[in-house]
């Protein structure tokens, strides 16, 4: 059954349609995390069915390689594909210089690790991810299981000697229990509000003893793809400072909204 998208998930859907077509055959892919990531994996299985696009995939957690096998996409780990051309992804927030929040979905460490194992990053958003400075999203933070409680205390007093607004530091749970990463670990939300100097805290925050990467990208992403509900999409590009203006067809991809869950 085929269904009406909420405009929200068409600006999602339009972005990463616009991101796939940036694949070129022979690629090898890093595929990110999330709702727009997932997105992106649908409309590289259709060019696969349909074009026969051969490209090998990097995906970022156990969900996103499901749904790749799922939809007909090659998977491989990063240690087979050795090094990425292109990874895309998702992101809770983008600046102006495109440095990004990441980890909503807590995937960011292998998102991370994926990102810097690539050629480019390109990132996949609707507008509302947008800011002028990043921080309202609560910044995740991967932390040991072992001594957890230690970890969160430095980081407390890490965020008192830092320019932020909010301190508050939450463990993410799910289910009623905290949440697993798939490397195993758990996430601290980092409620600061505002960060003033997203550099120095991505790098401040590592130095803690018990992180094992923190959700800031900073001089990682090299494009961000914006779309909107009406089917317009940007293509901003930090390098070369151009803005590319484009739209998306919704019904010449209808076959991609069918089988969705209602
Ligand atoms: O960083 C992420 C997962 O760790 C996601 O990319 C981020 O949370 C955006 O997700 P969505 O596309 O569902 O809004």
């Amino acid at each position: 059954m085929s269904r009406e998208l909420a405009p929200i998930d068409k600006a999602k859907f339009v972005a990463a349609k616009r991101a796939a077509e940036m694949i070129e055959d022979g690629m090898r892919v890093g595929l990110g995390t999330g709702s727009t990531a997932a997105w992106l994996v649908r409309c590289l299985g259709d060019r696969v069915a349909m074009e026969g696009l051969n490209i090998v995939t990097v995906p970022t957690s156990t969900r996103t390689a499901d749904l790749a096998r799922e939809v007909g996409l090659k998977v491989v780990s990063l240690e087979e594909a050795g090094w990425l051309d292109m990874t895309i992804d998702g992101a809770d927030e983008f600046d102006g210089e495109l440095n990004l929040i990441k980890g909503g979905g807590g995937a960011h460490l292998r998102e991370k690790v994926v990102a810097a194992a690539s050629d480019q990053l390109v990132v996949i958003a609707d507008k509302s991810k947008e800011v002028a400075s990043l921080g309202a999203f609560p910044l995740p933070v991967e932390v040991l299981p072992f001594g957890l409680s230690t970890t969160r205390s430095l980081l407390e007093e890490t965020l008192i000697s830092l320019d932020v607004l909010g301190r508050d530091v939450t463990l993410r749970m799910k289910g009623g229990v905290p949440f697993v990463t798939d490397e195993g670990n758990h996430i601290l939300d980092l409620h600061l509000t505002r960060i003033g100097n997203p550099r120095q805290m991505a790098m401040v925050l590592n130095q803690i003893p018990g992180v094992v990467e923190n959700g800031l990208f900073i001089d990682i992403c090299d494009r961000v793809v914006v779309g909107y509900g009406d089917g317009r999409v940007e293509v901003r590009d930090i390098n070369e400072g151009s803005v590319e203006e484009g739209r998306v067809d919704f019904l010449e991809n209808e076959n991609l909204f069918t089988d969705l869950e209602e």
